[in-house]
């Protein structure tokens, strides 16, 4: 069958690809529904990821969060129909230590390998997990977000010290949302504490203990634990924040892309003992536990529409200019695609 790939070129701008895929292959065929927008197709959207990695990447369809229905699965275990998530990560071999998602050798839709911009999307069986059927498309559009944050917690959970009395999380951004409210329900006896630069946005998070503005923060606040869910220049000042609040031998976990190194105050991270954890994209197990999450607290979806920003309806290539510029005038929330081209 001919597939269409709406390939971004350049700089705001996109083109439509025509490739041939035969449907013999083992691979399961998903019709995307709803996409949604992440800070990092932005920086190939607007050109600022930087000229030698524009030039390497692209050609390439944009995004890697999104939803779809099964459209054809040559075994017959997916119904036609059933509403799936699919994941971006596609790993080529299994390590006993190596997550997927650190493995040198996977692929990532939207970082140097097509991402769901297409017609159809031709997935390997363990790359889609099916979600709720009665589920908010608009929020199941971004569980890859949702699972940037599980994943970070599950590697926070294997590599800190178990005293867990306070969470400091930094970014008052849709990351910073998603990971104090998964905190506040994974961990509802500690104190969950989020810092961040605007307070309409900080109002947002009605479910935390705490909000400060991050040059409010009075002196008698001390975390245990940090996360970084900033990005850009704001992380060096988050993560130096942080270091600055945390308790000896705490840990801080970093999920905030910079583009340029960002410098840390390594000095009082050797004299606290701080465990810094890096925690980058998530693999099939994460959106296996998301989905668990989702079934587990019912209103933590009602809490996630909240993040619901803009919405546009996709038909052509310039709606899909149209979403990517709503996006980056948005103040609050995720943009999402209904992907109808
Ligand atoms: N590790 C991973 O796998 C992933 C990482 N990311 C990255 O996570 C980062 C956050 O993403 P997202 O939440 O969508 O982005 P947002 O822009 O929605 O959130 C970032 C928020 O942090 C605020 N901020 C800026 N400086 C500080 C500071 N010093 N302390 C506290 N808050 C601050 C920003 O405010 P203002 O806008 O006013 O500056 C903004 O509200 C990005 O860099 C993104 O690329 C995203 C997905 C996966
Ligand atoms: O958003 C992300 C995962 O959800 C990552 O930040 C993204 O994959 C980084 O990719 P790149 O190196 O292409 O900026
Ligand atoms: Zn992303």
């Amino acid at each position: 069958m001919i597939n269409q790939v709406y390939r971004l070129v350049s700089p705001r701008q996109f083109e439509v690809t025509y490739q041939d895929f035969s449907l013999k292959s083992d691979m399961i065929v998903v019709r995307p529904t709803h996409l949604s927008i992440c800070n990092a197709d932005q920086r190939y959207y607007t050109g600022s990821r930087g000229k030698e990695a524009m030039a390497k990447k692209l050609p390439m369809a944009l995004i890697h969060e999104g939803i779809g229905k099964v459209v054809y699965d040559p075994k017959g275990e997916f119904a036609n129909g059933t509403k799936v998530v699919m994941v971006p990560n596609d790993p080529t071999e299994e390590d006993s230590f190596i997550a997927e998602n650190y493995l040198r050798s996977s692929r990532f839709r939207s970082s140097g390998y097509d991402g769901f911009m297409q017609d159809y999307i031709f997935l390997k069986r363990d790359r889609l997990v099916e979600i709720p059927e009665d589920m908010n498309p608009f929020v199941a559009a971004f569980t890859e977000l949702i699972t940037i944050a599980m994943h970070s917690i599950t590697r926070f959970e294997s590599r800190s010290h178990k005293r867990r009395n306070t969470f400091g999380v930094w970014g008052d951004g849709n990351l910073g949302f998603i990971m104090s409210l998964i905190l506040k329900k994974k961990y509802p006896e500690s104190k969950v504490i989020s810092f961040g630069k605007t307070q309409y946005k900080l109002d947002r998070f009605s479910f935390v203990d705490e909000t400060y503005l991050i040059d409010d923060i009075p002196e008698s606040v001390k975390i245990d634990h940090a996360f970084e869910c900033v990005g850009g220049l704001g992380s060096q000042y988050a993560i130096n924040q942080s270091i600055d609040l945390i308790v000896p031998e705490g840990s801080i976990s970093i999920l905030g892309v910079s583009e340029y190194p960002v410098e840390v105050n390594t000095r009082m991270v050797l004299e606290k003992g701080i465990t810094m954890i890096g925690s980058s994209r998530s693999g099939r197990a994460d959106f296996q536990n998301t989905v668990n999450l989702y079934k587990e607290y019912p209103d933590i979806v009602d809490y996630f529409s909240t993040l619901i920003g803009e919405v546009q309806t996709v038909t052509s290539i310039q709606s899909i200019i149209e979403a990517f510029e709503k996006d980056l005038t948005s103040s609050w929330g995720k943009t999402i695609m209904e992907w109808k081209i």
